[in-house]
């Protein structure tokens, strides 16, 4: 914990531009290292702190926009716009030494150590207390659902997940996300749940309290929701059950069921759109665009890249595209927990790579379906030996709930699915190559395996 803290912002008219050279060299070294930064392998070539305010006294609220050299493998510019709450002292406890970025040579904060301060208990626990009661700080909005009570004096801590965002856990009660990389506009992951919670949906926890900047422009930065205690992730679950040599047929089964029931409540909250998603029908250009962008920086795809587009061209000839509607956008089994027997789905922000506009776009339910059913093949291939059929009965298992609550059965779109759990495919390979290269071979495999024929296609390890 700090024992010198700097002076206030206010006190002294500190701004984004004065406190460039005190953080500008700390932040080329470190935003590179945290396992959210987008731009990896490419370095930071320009910095601009795009809003500062003050939490409190030696905490700072900061956006900044890192600019990196090339283009993004999704193709978008070459530079994001991250959060980061920024503690100052003179001298710290053990106990936020881990987080601590080096010690400020120049400008305003010059001589002090700079320190992330989500790993602060102290600072964890001020933002919380801001949640509780709604209002400002600079550029910062606190709002919450006021039929909803938050109690005093729960015990943060923040998750050691490997994460593309930071998430606090306040006394197992609540779990505040702080989204660490920041677009202009609403982000879905408070949009949607606050819309699925009206519907009537129950298997979505409810968002109870949010904040937002309106500088440089409005945008959600963090969604404070229950706490499913003792709920464990598919993901640890689908790899308990294959260590044990265990079918998980059943949680599939429901997992499918409630993917069904998140879709039913989206159709009913957000507009539909009956000639389907743009990425289907004629135009197919989307999925083909990506593995075009894809195999220019995962050059291991260019020998698929022939059998791959043709998953694209085969739907471009479907002339009855299922309807389009809001989806989850990046459903895997990491996403769902299960607690009281009960599947729940989180995270509802989408592939993070890709523009906001786009993920808040009605898009085909398939696009889902795709990404649970990858995930199986994930957990299949976790383990030696692989066991390509545990994958496909969790599959057969999946779509099978899923029909008995949507009414529709996603295996009756052979098409829709190659061509989604391809273009599924592709994005893991750039998502792995840029964040967990080891893990690489895993989406390899599916794009080995996608490429071919559907009459030559058989699991291969
Ligand atoms: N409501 C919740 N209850 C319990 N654990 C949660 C809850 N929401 C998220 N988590 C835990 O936090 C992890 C990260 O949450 P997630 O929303 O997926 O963040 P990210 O976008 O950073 O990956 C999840 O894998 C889960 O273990
Ligand atoms: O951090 P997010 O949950 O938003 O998702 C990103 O990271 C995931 C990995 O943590 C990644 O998921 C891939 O690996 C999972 C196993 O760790 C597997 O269950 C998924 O099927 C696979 O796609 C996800 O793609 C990425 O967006």
């Amino acid at each position: 914990m700090p024992k010198t803290q700097t002076a206030t912002l206010s006190q002294d008219g500190i701004g984004p531009a004065s406190l460039l050279p005190s953080l500008s060299g700390l932040l080329r070294e470190w935003l590179p290292r945290q396992r959210w930064f987008a731009g990896k392998g490419r370095p930071v070539t320009d910095l601009t702190l795009l809003s500062v305010s003050e939490l409190h006294p030696g905490c700072l609220h900061v956006l900044v926009r890192a600019d990196c050299t090339g283009r993004s493998p999704t193709g978008v510019p070459g530079y994001d716009c991250y959060q980061l709450l920024l503690g100052t002292g003179e001298f710290l406890s053990p106990r936020v030494s881990p987080a601590v970025l080096g010690r400020a040579s120049e400008g305003p904060l010059a001589g002090l150590l700079v320190y992330d301060a989500l790993q602060d208990p102290r600072s964890a626990s001020l933002l919380l207390e801001r949640l509780r009661t709604p209002g400002s700080a600079g550029a910062l909005r606190f709002e919450r659902d006021r039929r909803v009570t938050i109690p005093t004096g729960l015990a943060p801590r923040l998750l050691e997940a490997e994460q593309s965002n930071s998430s606090l856990v306040y006394g197992d009660a609540y779990i505040l996300k702080v989204f660490r990389r920041v677009r202009p506009g609403i982000n879905p992951d408070l949009e949607v749940p606050w819309a699925l919670v009206r519907q009537g949906c129950t298997c979505v926890p409810a968002p109870v309290a949010w904040f937002r900047t309106s500088s440089p422009w409005d945008a959600t930065l963090g969604v404070l929701q229950p706490f499913l205690h003792g709920a464990a992730d598919g993901w640890t679950q689908a790899l308990a059950a294959l260590a044990a040599g265990r079918e998980f047929t059943e949680e599939a089964y429901e997992l499918g069921r409630a993917t069904a029931e998140v879709h039913l409540a989206l159709a009913a909250a957000f507009p539909v759109d009956p000639q389907g998603p743009p990425d289907t029908g004629p135009l197919t250009a989307g999925m083909v665009e990506r593995l075009r962008d894809a195999t220019h920086s995962v050059p291991e795809l260019l020998p698929y890249a022939h059998g791959l587009r043709s998953a694209f061209t085969e739907l471009a000839a479907l002339d009855r595209p299922r309807p389009a509607q809001r989806i989850h956008g990046d459903l895997h089994l990491g996403q769902v927990l299960r607690a009281e027997r009960r599947w729940h789905v989180i995270d509802f922000e989408g592939e993070p790579a890709r523009p906001l506009p786009e993920r808040r776009r009605p898009q085909s339910p398939v696009r889902d379906v795709a990404g649970m059913l990858r995930s199986f093949d994930y957990a299949a291939h976790a383990r030696r030996p692989w066991q390509p059929e545990w994958a496909l009965r969790c599959r057969e298992a999946y779509c099978a709930g899923y029909a008995a609550e949507a009414g529709w059965d996603p295996r009756a779109e052979p098409a829709l699915l190659r061509a989604y759990e391809t273009d599924r495919a592709v994005y893991e390979v750039v998502y792995e190559a840029r964040h967990r290269p080891d893990w690489l071979p895993v989406p390899m495999a599916a794009i080995a395996r996608l490429a071919r024929r559907p009459r030559d296609r058989r699991p291969t390890p």
